[in-house]
């Protein structure tokens, strides 16, 4: 693939990590009480290179669509997909009540959304671009891989080039899904990435069960023997597993990871299909991995495999299982409570506070 982009991801800030340390211990509670607070205003001063900040905080949803929804994979039809953008645009998402809520600008990118969708002007909720590679042809996946090199790499682009239209002071990229089938295609992903069987991997999604899960299990035995022996992918490339077995908007979430990451801006990583596309970032080039911080465990069956390849912790455990950013969301006021409280706590100098514990305690 000589297309590819080359990314080059900067180091996490030493210096930087080091003062955020060194101030939490210099604040007016015992040292490390406030737990994980601390490690995440510590985790993104190191990510972003200087004092850490929640916000400038931006969401981005890629949307496409998934011929291999036409097995009975998903519980919902595919012509959801298009509803949702609308429903982004006017507001009345998940992703758009919670960006609402917490006052975060949300964008969504189509790069590949198969039907029609009502274009709305004025609504309160997301600004919507349709990218140029919604245009290309895409597969499904059981039968054919899904992207061609060719669009696989404009896809990538089509991520990044969202990344760089955002506010070049953004601190925090909140990224999501929208796509029916797509936890069929992140499956299979998952099981070419780590070499696990498909019914270790395949999950409810929108809440298939008996029968149609059955064959959603089939679908990814399907899908991942033929990449692996009509298409030849190795589970050592994974820019081929998101070609053969992924789809446009796992793509693009794989190329604005990179870019956001390379911007030294924190990615906060939503459920199971961004996870997935992170893993697949990761496996391409380890050093993307510290720019990156995990938001929740998705009910979704699959996430808990690709957070352990990740050897992540994620901040909440709430039986979420939607994508859209939404679990992203959830945790972002978490990063805003660790980012003032580091800077906002007195000292134990600046409050007279008696900074040492007594002898023989902790
Ligand atoms: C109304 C609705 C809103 C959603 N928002 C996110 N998803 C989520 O569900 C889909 C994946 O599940 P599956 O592989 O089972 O189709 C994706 O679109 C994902 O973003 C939704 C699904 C539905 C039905
Ligand atoms: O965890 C996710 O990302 C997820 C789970 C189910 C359906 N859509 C997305």
């Amino acid at each position: 693939m000589a297309l590819l982009p080359h990314w080059v991801f900067p180091e996490l800030d030493a210096s930087a990590l080091g003062a955020a340390r060194a101030r939490q211990d210099t604040l007016t509670k015992p040292r490390g009480s406030l737990g994980v607070l601390e490690d995440l205003a510590v985790a993104l001063a190191g990510i972003q290179g200087g004092a850490p900040a929640s916000r400038p905080a931006a969401a981005v949803l890629f949307a496409a669509d998934h011929p291999v929804a036409r097995h009975g994979v998903s519980a919902y039809p595919p012509e959801v997909t298009a509803a949702m953008v609308a429903n982004f645009v006017r507001g009345g998402a998940a992703a758009s009540v919670l960006c609402r809520n917490l006052g975060v600008d949300l964008r969504v990118v189509d790069v590949g959304v198969a039907h029609p969708y009502e274009r709305v002007d004025g609504g309160d909720g997301a600004r919507l671009r349709r990218d140029p590679v919604a245009d290309d042809p895409i597969g499904d996946l059981r039968i054919e891989d899904a992207l061609s090199e060719v669009v696989y790499e404009r896809a990538l682009r089509a991520g990044a080039a969202e990344i760089d239209a955002l506010d070049s002071d953004t601190r925090v990229v909140l990224l999501g899904d929208m796509g029916i089938g797509n936890t069929t295609a992140a499956a299979a992903m998952t099981a070419l990435l780590l070499g696990l069987a498909p019914e270790d991997v395949v999950g409810a999604g929108t809440g298939v069960s008996g029968d149609a899960l059955s064959r959603k299990i089939e679908v990814v035995r399907d899908a991942t023997r033929r990449a692996q022996e009509v298409s030849g992918v190795l589970r050592t490339d994974p820019h081929r597993v998101v070609q053969a077995v992924g789809g446009k908007e796992i793509a693009a979430l794989v190329g604005a990871m990179a870019r956001a990451i390379e911007l030294r801006m924190a990615v906060l990583v939503d459920g199971f299909i961004v996870s997935t596309a992170a893993l697949a970032l990761v496996r391409m080039c380890a050093e993307a991995r510290s720019g990156m911080l995990f938001a929740h465990r998705s009910a979704e069956r699959g996430h808990a495999h690709v957070l352990a390849a990740l050897d992540a912790r994620p901040l909440l455990d709430l039986g979420m299982r939607l994508g859209e950013a939404s679990a992203a969301l959830a945790a972002l006021p978490l990063l805003d409570a660790a980012c003032a409280l580091h800077a906002g706590m007195a000292t134990f100098a600046s409050a007279s506070v008696p900074d040492r514990a007594r002898p023989g305690t902790r």
